[in-house]
């Protein structure tokens, strides 16, 4: 067991053997990091844990899989790096800085002390995985109707707390039945896929897309007011427009109608969404490719 956990953590550059047996220490830090699976909780306590034994000014922690960048302390100019990675399963890069050297017997401490961190973490990958698996439409790769069931409750919540604005838009592609008709469903499929990819690339980072259910997305807009919802709605209709869609030797051009609605104080979650819902259906009955305000 110890020569296996030993064999787990890659040492930047250079294969470390872990020669600490597992002691009273290794145990305390193991519980300590089974009480949650949370990255930066993680690396929080398997840091505050090791300070006594291996002093260091401040931490990094990289993990571009999940896009997060954990830094704390002020950076010395000595530094240890760690790329973790468990049976070829990256796990981020972990780096301690301090103003004196590390010496090799701190580092080789250091080490013996990461398998404690690396099952943890990866436990905390594989959770993440799974919830990421959970909430994404696998078609388009756009969030699902569960990540915006979740969303929608907790952006309401935080829009009334602080008192700030929250739009919606509602995007239905129109006449997507007649592409699935005369071009079948796969291209039906890439429609979909194209569609969603222009509207991210239309909305801002903080943004977010759904997919609401068959050829409709919902984008829920933090902190936005109706007129400016009313032109971000404008720039995805003109961006889904003016794109077309080759699919063997055919080029598809494809629209939508968009319908937008902006969260009142006497708002419930459903009479929200329905404005947003009606004011699509309004946009399709005035001829469809447009926008309309709920
Ligand atoms: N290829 C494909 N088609 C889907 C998918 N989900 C829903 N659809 C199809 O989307 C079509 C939606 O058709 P309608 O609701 O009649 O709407 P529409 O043809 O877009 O017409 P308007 O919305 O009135 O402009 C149906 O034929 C569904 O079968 C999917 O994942 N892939």
């Amino acid at each position: 067991m110890k020569d296996k956990a030993a064999e787990l953590a890659v040492v930047s550059n250079k294969s470390f053997e872990a020669s600490t047996a597992v002691n009273l220490h290794h145990y305390d830090i193991s519980s300590a990091l089974q009480t949650t699976l949370e990255f930066n909780e993680l690396i929080a306590i398997f840091c505050n844990k090791i300070q006594a034994t291996l002093p260091h000014n401040s931490v990094e922690y990289v993990n571009d899989e999940f896009s997060l960048a954990f830094k704390r302390g002020i950076v010395g100019r000595h530094s240890c790096n760690y790329a973790l990675k468990v049976e070829e399963q990256q796990l981020g890069e972990l780096k301690l800085t301090r103003s004196q050297r590390f010496s090799k017997d701190e580092l080789k401490m250091l080490e013996s002390l990461l398998c404690c961190l690396i099952y943890p973490l990866r436990n905390a990958t594989l959770f993440q995985q799974a919830l990421q698996m959970a909430y994404t439409d696998p078609l388009t790769k756009t969030n699902n109707r569960t990540a915006f069931n979740d969303a929608l409750l907790r952006e309401i919540s935080r829009s009334k707390r602080g008192n700030q604005s929250l739009s919606l838009i509602f995007v239905d592609v129109d006449h997507f039945k007649s592409i699935n008709d005369e071009y079948g469903h796969d291209c039906g499929d890439l429609a979909l896929a194209s569609v969603a990819s222009w509207v991210k690339d239309s909305v801002r980072g903080c943004d977010t897309v759904f997919r609401y259910g068959g050829e409709e997305f919902v984008i829920l807009l933090a902190d936005t007011h109706q007129t400016d919802a009313a032109i971000i709605a404008e720039r995805v209709r003109s961006s889904i427009e003016s794109h077309t869609l080759a699919y063997g030797m055919d080029v598809l051009n494809i629209t939508a109608s968009l319908g937008v609605s902006s969260l009142r104080e006497d708002d419930s979650t459903e009479s929200f969404v329905k404005r947003a819902d009606a004011a699509m259906y309004t946009a399709k009955q005035e001829g469809r490719n447009r926008v309309c305000l709920g």
